[in-house]
């Protein structure tokens, strides 16, 4: 895999004990090749995703190459409460090169099935939004055909936007990903299951609200995306998932709001609250259908005191242990 590269334990420090109180204690650095070596019933993987060619397509700002570099730094750094017999690995980044996006999402989609099939729990690191064309193909591979898989997009945008140009051409971009799943979904007969949570009217045209309604996605506006609404928030989730086999989780950043992501290509100083994502994340679990989560849109180069980073980073420790608290 020529975009790869493994982590090397030295990117995570942080206070030391010797009783792995702290998690740069607990993650094993593993290459993803060796993972078959090292399965459990219970592991999680993060995996890196370092491309903004597709922010940088959809006229973003660039920089989200190196989110997962930084969302790493801060997660080490955090206390471990993790029983020993879960296992953490980092199995490493894989690299955008030459802008070649699409050949990254298929190193992605092809990483995740492989995680999935020894037995861990993927957990993506980004990088602009189009990687979730890549961890939801990864999920579909594994997946028997037949079973269902719903997407749950925490988000101010649909990222439905039609990557078929007037001038015939295609384009995928950060902005293309969930139309290119509909689009596949449609030529082979599997079903278009997709929930975002945060959408405001701000942040999407008129097209957008029209390709959602044309494709049955359901969804949350920001106004109503609020933690004052959890009992409904969280009916409709569980009505969501309900019917469904399999739940793939996107967190973009850039859905919170700017005061505590600022480090995103697309800020959203309108944007939702930390509390509600964690009340939704911890229905979304209670399913036990959740099978892969990424985070994406984290831009270092916009971040300040790094927020959006340790944001990322404290999702990261909720969602490895929300089952143990
Ligand atoms: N992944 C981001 N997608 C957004 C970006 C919006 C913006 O740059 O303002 C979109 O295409 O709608
Ligand atoms: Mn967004
Ligand atoms: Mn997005």
């Amino acid at each position: 895999m020529s975009n790869y590269s493994e982590t090397f334990s030295n990117i995570y420090t942080g206070r030391t004990s010797s009783q792995q109180l702290y998690l740069h204690e607990k993650i094993s650095c593993v290459p993803i090749s060796k993972v078959s070596t090292v399965a459990s019933e219970k592991s999680f993987s993060l995996l890196g995703y370092a491309c903004d060619e597709g922010v940088k397509r959809n006229l973003g700002r660039p920089g989200a190459a190196n989110g997962p570099e930084e969302i790493r730094k801060h997660l080490g750094k955090l206390p471990n409460h993790l029983p020993t017999e879960t296992l953490l690995y980092d199995v490493g980044t894989l690299q955008c090169l030459e802008g070649d996006m699409e050949v990254t999402q298929r190193a992605l989609s092809d990483s995740i099935c492989q995680l999935l099939q020894h037995k861990h729990f993927p957990i993506v690191l980004g990088g602009g939004h189009d990687m979730a064309y890549g961890s939801y193909n990864g999920l579909k591979k594994y997946v028997g055909k037949g079973e269902t898989i719903g997407i749950i997009n925490f988000d101010a945008h649909f990222d439905l936007r039609n990557n078929r140009q007037d001038n015939g051409h295609t384009v995928n971009n950060s902005g293309t990903p969930f139309y290119q799943i509909a689009q596949d979904c449609q030529a082979d007969g599997t079903l278009f299951k997709y929930l975002c949570l945060g959408i405001r009217q701000d942040a999407n045209d008129r097209v957008l609200f029209e390709t959602a309604k044309e494709l049955d996605v359901k969804y949350i506006m920001r106004d109503t995306f609020r933690i004052q609404f959890h009992n409904e928030i969280n009916a409709w989730i569980n009505a969501f998932t309900g019917n469904l086999d399999h739940i793939y989780v996107t967190i973009d950043l850039d859905g919170f709001s700017s005061a505590y992501a600022p480090g995103v290509s697309a800020p959203s100083p309108m944007g939702f609250t930390p509390d509600v994502v964690l009340e939704s994340l911890k229905t979304i679990m209670a399913s036990g259908k959740l099978r892969v989560l990424d985070i994406a849109e984290l831009n270092p180069d916009f971040d300040r005191d790094d927020q959006t980073a340790k944001l990322a980073a404290s999702l990261v420790h909720y969602v490895l242990h929300a089952e143990f608290n």
